[in-house]
């Protein structure tokens, strides 16, 4: 046998990997982890691939191979493969992979406390505490001692006397496991339907798409609940992405309802110990049933039978910095390597979505309705112009009519407004100055109720200022434009005895906090919620009746190409919380453009028509679906260097047909945390290879220190 060679990866940011010679009578495979020696350190890496040493060249030593499970397969590729569509370096990919290192050793073992059931009933204080408020066990004697406020020596003569047990267990035990065999909901005929489509999809048990396409409120999660059954029943894994801000407490709950057992969650938030436990049992096989954010994308899946993309449209799904990536594309990428059937579930699909189901590349699977007599709710428009509240005002009378109406009635409103805090603008009215964010184009934002400005774009904060920073004036600032906190007190002010709230993913409310005030609207304890977007995602609020979009113009304008799908989508998404239990529901938006297609669709209900003049307009432009786009973003300290850069990039273009170069240009955002960008963007015909092309673009030109060339393929954000 000859000698062998291996080509090692490192979770680093470098162009590839690297070869190594592999010392007799050491042998690897793809997917062992090694040390090996780069520069003057030992690092540990990933086989990537072995071949006969042929050269004879002088290579470095691998050192050691690490005992553990080796990476399988399809995430191996899975790593290649996002590297190469993102044009990123497949360590970097691979360093999103191993997010724990400890997660590669089996778990630690140690000395676990718990009560034996035996309880005497002269217990001394220490030892009451002890069994009372220890808990939960199994524990560590110190976990258990500092819960009880006692002493481990407590714990230790507690074992003595018969009163504890203590035993040498793993410190991360596996997961309870699902059942799939526990009773779903009474489906109706339709959703029965789209269930059996989908658990075809997933006997099949090789690659397909199929979009779940049924309005909101229709029971998409409980449908796709039969597919996950399915996969579970072949005792295979699954994978559910769902927005980052749905993974609350009660959105866990529902699956735990539904399969008897809580799924592992993955998402940025959860401890070094959570992740390492997840990560571990993940690659054992033995977790079943994952929900997480898009990072659960990159765990290594021992025998993965399902992915489901709840909400399949949502921009969270985009990752915007390091690797740009969009979940929502690199799943099926996924499911394609590993050969398992994918499921894009929305209300309002992506406009790529929708085409890939008509062109047939998906399988299409609709619910037209809600189950039973539940309708969706009646949409009106609100004409700005006609109805223009007073100055320092921003809800129209009709909107405080049906406010008025609902309360009056005993049932709940819903307030919608995409602005965090109180004012998104603040002005000096004797000179004219706007407080801006340091080093950043962005205004700061007045949070009225912790007295600070804010910059949402960096989380810069300062106490609100009295006097004008610019001319000294005092009580010249003034505050323009409504947030959220703005609007919950000018519904105050109107309706003094309503228990108005606020519901928006600030700095100053916890997630505990969030939790308790979304149970309180859940059972009716709140009559007006004032919200943005977090309040959009997979609530169900049974007394809610009716949504009052405060400005439906928000999202429109700018040059993004896909502000028109987005508006449609957020409104359709806020109007589909109204009515979904037994009460009907009714959503009003108020508007300055009343003519605008997107609310024309909404108002007539008509999707079709929405997506028909959306899909003529981007055919006509050849962007997505008829077309692939690439922006480019330059990064500098320096205006004139960072400008030159940009040009300099475009200079370097390799030529080929089908490709069409745009800018450079200044970015919306100029500015931010003392750097300058400037902005290109590529368009490509559809049988173009734009990542490949970028890639080549790419290694043309290296930007010098402090200046950065960041390259995002099929951008979802436009600033
Ligand atoms: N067949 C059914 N019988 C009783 N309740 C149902 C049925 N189907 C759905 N529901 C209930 O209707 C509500 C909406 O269902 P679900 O959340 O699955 O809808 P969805 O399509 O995912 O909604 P959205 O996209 O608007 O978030 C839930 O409270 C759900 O439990
Ligand atoms: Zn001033």
């Amino acid at each position: 046998m000859s000698r062998q060679n291996a080509q090692i990866l490192f979770p680093v940011n470098v162009p590839g990997a690297f070869d190594y010679s592999v010392p007799e009578p050491m042998r690897v495979e793809r997917g062992d982890f090694v040390f090996a020696p780069i520069g003057k350190q030992m690092k540990l890496g990933i086989v990537m691939g072995t071949k006969a040493d042929e050269t004879g060249r002088d290579l470095k030593d691998i050192a050691e191979i690490k005992s553990t499970r080796p990476l399988p397969d399809p995430i191996l590729d899975f790593i290649e493969w996002v590297a190469r569509y993102n044009v990123a370096s497949p360590g970097q990919v691979l360093r999103m992979v191993l997010r724990s290192w400890k997660a590669l050793d089996p778990s630690p073992i140690a000395t676990l406390y718990e009560p034996t059931g035996d309880r005497p009933l002269n217990l001394t204080p220490a030892r009451r505490a002890a069994l009372t408020k220890g808990g939960p066990f199994p524990a560590r004697a110190s976990e258990i001692a500092s819960r009880a406020r006692i002493s481990s020596g407590v714990i230790k003569g507690m074992v003595k006397v018969g009163l504890m047990r203590a035993d040498e267990r793993p410190v991360d035990p596996p997961y309870d496991e699902p059942d799939p065999e526990l009773p779903g909901r009474d489906l109706s005929d339709a959703q029965t339907a789209a269930a059996d489509e989908l658990v075809t999809q997933v006997r099949k048990d090789r690659f397909s798409v199929s979009l779940l396409d049924g309005v909101t409120g229709s029971g998409k999660t409980e449908v796709y609940f039969e597919a996950v059954a399915e996969a579970l029943r072949q005792g295979r894994q699954v994978m559910i992405l769902v927005p980052e801000i749905a993974l609350t407490q009660a959105g866990l709950s529902r699956f735990g309802a539904r399969f008897g057992a809580e799924p592992v969650a993955w998402h940025s938030s959860i401890t070094d110990m959570a992740r390492r436990r997840a990560w571990r049992e993940v690659a054992s096989g033995r977790a079943k049933l994952v929900v997480g954010a898009r990072s659960a994308l990159f765990l290594p899946f021992a025998n993965l039978g399902l992915i489901v993309v709840d909400e399949e449209h949502d921009t969270s799904f985009k990752q915007e910095e390091g690797v740009i990536y969009n979940a929502r594309d690199m799943a099926v990428l996924r499911g394609r390597l590993e050969d398992r059937p994918v499921i894009l579930a929305s209300a309002t699909p992506s406009l790529e979505s929708l085409h890939n189901a008509r062109t047939g590349r998906y399988a299409h699977v609709v619910l037209p309705e809600r189950p039973g007599a539940i309708t969706l709710p009646d949409i009106g428009l609100i004409d700005m112009k006609s109805h223009k509240p007073e100055a320092g005002s921003f809800l129209s009378g009709p909107m405080v009519q049906a406010v008025a109406e609902r309360l009056s009635r005993g049932e709940q409103s819903l307030l919608y407004m995409n602005r965090r805090g109180y004012a998104p603008l603040i002005l000096c009215r004797v000179c004219g100055e706007r407080l801006k964010s340091p080093d950043t184009d962005s205004w700061l934002v007045e949070h009225r109720a912790t007295g600070r400005a804010m910059c949402h774009l960096t989380g810069f904060s300062m106490r609100m200022p009295r006097t004008c920073p610019k001319c000294g004036a005092e009580d010249g600032l003034t505050s323009i434009g409504p947030g959220v906190e703005r609007i919950a007190d000018e519904a105050q002010t109107h309706f003094p005895q309503a228990r108005v709230e606020i519901l928006s993913s600030d700095t100053t409310a916890t997630p505990d906090e969030i939790k308790a005030r979304l149970g309180r609207m859940e059972r009716g304890e709140i009559d007006i919620l004032v919200g943005t977007q977090m309040v959009v995602k997979g609530h169900n609020f049974p007394r809610l009746t009716f949504v009052g979009v405060v400005d439906g113009d928000l999202l429109m304008g700018g040059a993004d190409p896909r502000a028109g799908e987005r508006t449609y989508q957020t409104l359709v998404q806020v109007a589909g919380r109204a009515g979904r239990a037994d009460m009907a529901g009714e959503a009003f938006i108020q508007t300055h453009h009343p003519e605008h297609e997107a609310l024309q669709a909404l108002v007539a209900g008509d999707r079709n028509m929405f997506v028909g003049v959306e899909m003529e307009m981007r055919e006509m432009l050849g962007l997505p679906p008829f077309g692939r786009i690439a922006a480019v973003i330059f990064w500098g300290p320096d205006l004139k260097k960072t400008q030159k850069l940009a040009k300099d990039f475009v200079t370097k273009a390799p030529r080929t047909d089908g490709i069409e170069i745009l800018g450079p240009s200044e970015a919306p955002i100029a500015r931010l945390r003392g750097l300058y960008r400037q902005r290109l963007f590529i368009r490509a015909e559809p049988g173009v290879d734009l990542s490949k092309y970028m890639t080549a673009w790419r290694t043309k030109i290296r930007p010098p220190a402090k200046y950065k060339i960041q390259i995002d393929i099929d951008p979802q954000s436009f600033v």
